[in-house]
């Protein structure tokens, strides 16, 4: 047991309230977020930014005549080259128009690169969710050539989806211009009159009404401090996920696939082609058959300079060391809240081809290391931390998974520390043997998704008939390891926040 956070309560309140706050939001949220980027608080004050994605200025030019427009209608805003941009600071904007041209294959310029990757990545990463700009409201002409067919204003086009996706209102549509056969001025003028429209509280065809009343433009007063808003996005924890599928689309219980044979090392991979792609996409690095590596976003956060995850703050752990990587990406539930839904390999035995464990820290390692590389060159990654990063200190073994259906979890454990790497693991509490012949960690989490039987059924969809007795053999077992245990709460309103002796109860088998 840790001796700064043994305190039963504190750990269980700081757990409760990270993950409490995550959910809440991701869930219920996502249903409320049209209404309420509709309807902006005093409290959003922020200056609105014009950004540009130029190389040879023609976009440029456009964004800076957009600003004098605006100026002209009382309206200051901040002309910013997207190069220069901080896209972290996305997230505090409340109004975001963007001028941004296309260049080869589709590309934006290369001097914006970093920021349409942040975007892009910020789409994939399940742990981000879909609520990440939902107080920014935003606007994008494109400025390309229709003679690029398909990719005529790729980049634009792409800014605009991947901003909605994560949450961000379209206030005025997109508007595109043509370099070549096109009327670029007149189209460009069109779309100002859109946005000047916009800020002048008219109410648009998308049936977005803005206000130069709201506070969002006040070009006197521009607030440096955060918005509560913001304080009330906190999202992510490690491997939360990040897209909550509507209840009734998941109330079925889970089946289970019933070929568990129990074989250490069965003849079927893991992971299929299909959902290798699917995994690939989402930047997961596929070690062998059936392990992950991904780089996380408090990794990146920290070799920028920025922030670490909680476990920066709880333990001390620099995030620019740590490495998020499973060596099983299947698992024994379907929970409703699982980014994966439908798609993740599920077993309630280990029944896959087997890789060597030794190969799988060995490849996670450099795969770890191959992603902080292409860090190199991004705004406020040091060498010095940069080269820290390349020899992980920690790895949180909690990605995605079970990690502990490995039969050779052990020794996967062993090698980490032998390489003075520490280990925190997340289980989600159905192999209670499992649990007892776990090797010391140096944290050892048991996911607690539920207080009661009833609820652990809806939430966790288990594919073991006796999933409630495995449940509480696994809290049993935590309560007889000698070492640090913790108990992670993962608390959905309406789903799991009732039930408090019931929890208490759970508490008291398990001890953490
Ligand atoms: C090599 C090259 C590739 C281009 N590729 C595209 C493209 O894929 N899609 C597109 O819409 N426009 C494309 N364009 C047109 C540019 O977007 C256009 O020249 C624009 O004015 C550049 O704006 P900027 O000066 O703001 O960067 C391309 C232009 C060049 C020279
Ligand atoms: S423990 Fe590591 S992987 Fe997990 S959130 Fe923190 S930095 Fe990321």
């Amino acid at each position: 047991m840790p001796s700064a956070l043994s305190s039963f309560p504190a750990r269980v309140t700081l757990l409760a309230l990270f993950s409490a706050t995550t959910f809440y939001f991701l869930y219920k949220s996502r249903r409320l977020r049209h209404l309420k980027t509709l309807t902006l608080s005093s409290k959003h004050t922020t200056r609105g930014k014009i950004l540009f994605v130029s190389q040879t200025g023609t976009s440029e030019n456009l964004a800076q005549r957009l600003h004098n427009l605006l100026a002209s209608n009382g309206v200051v805003f901040d002309l910013v080259d997207a190069q220069s941009y901080e896209p972290e600071d996305l997230p505090k904007e409340t109004l975001v128009l963007i001028v941004a041209s296309t260049w080869e294959d589709g590309n934006p310029p290369s001097g914006a690169r970093f920021f349409a990757t942040w975007l892009a990545e910020s789409v994939k990463d399940f742990r981000v969710g879909a609520l990440l700009l939902k107080g920014c409201r935003f606007g994008v002409f494109g400025v390309g050539s229709r003679a690029y067919g398909e990719r005529f204003n790729a980049v634009a086009k792409g800014f605009v989806k991947q901003i909605r996706d994560l949450g961000g209102s379209e206030v005025v549509p997109l508007g595109e211009g043509d370099v070549d056969g096109g009327e670029l001025d007149l189209d460009f003028e069109k779309w100002c009159e859109k946005v000047v429209g916009f800020l002048k509280g008219k109410v648009l065809e998308n049936g977005v009404n803005g206000n130069l009343e709201c506070g969002v433009y006040d070009s006197e007063e521009e607030s440096e401090g955060e918005s509560d808003l913001e304080e009330e996005e906190i999202v992510d924890l490690e491997d939360i996920a990040g897209k909550v599928p509507p209840r009734k689309k998941t109330a079925a219980a889970a089946e289970s696939n019933g070929n568990g044979n129990g074989k250490v090392n069965g003849q079927r991979e893991m992971v299929t082609p299909v959902i290798r792609a699917n995994l690939e996409k989402q930047g997961y690095k596929i070690i062998g058959s059936h392990s992950g590596v991904k780089i996380c976003r408090w990794t990146k956060s920290q070799l920028r300079g920025r922030g670490g995850c909680y476990k920066h703050s709880f333990y001390g752990i620099e995030s620019h060391r740590c490495m998020e990587a499973t060596p099983s990406l299947a698992c024994a539930n379907k929970c409703v809240f699982c980014w994966r839904h439908h798609t993740n390999p599920v077993g309630k035995s280990w029944q896959w081809k087997m890789d060597d464990p030794i190969e799988i820290v060995n490849s996670a390692i450099e795969m770890h290391s191959n992603m902080i590389k292409q860090m190199k060159g991004v705004p406020g990654v040091t060498l010095e931390r940069l080269n820290e990063g390349l020899t992980p200190r920690h790895c949180a073994l909690s990605l995605v998974g079970e990690p502990i259906m490995y039969p050779e979890i052990n020794t996967l454990v062993d090698e980490l520390h032998k390489r003075r790497i520490s280990t925190f693991l997340v289980t989600n509490a159905q192999f209670p043997d499992k649990i007892k012949s776990m090797k010391p960690l140096t944290q050892l989490y048991v996911s607690v998704d539920a207080a009661t039987k009833d609820s652990l059924k809806a939430i966790d969809r288990p594919l073991f008939g006796d999933f409630w007795e495995r449940f509480i053999d696994s809290l049993t077992a935590l309560k007889e390891k000698h070492q640090r245990t913790v108990y992670r709460l993962t608390l959905v309103k309406g789903w799991n926040t009732e039930d408090v002796d019931a929890y208490y109860k759970l508490f008291s088998i398990g001890e953490p």
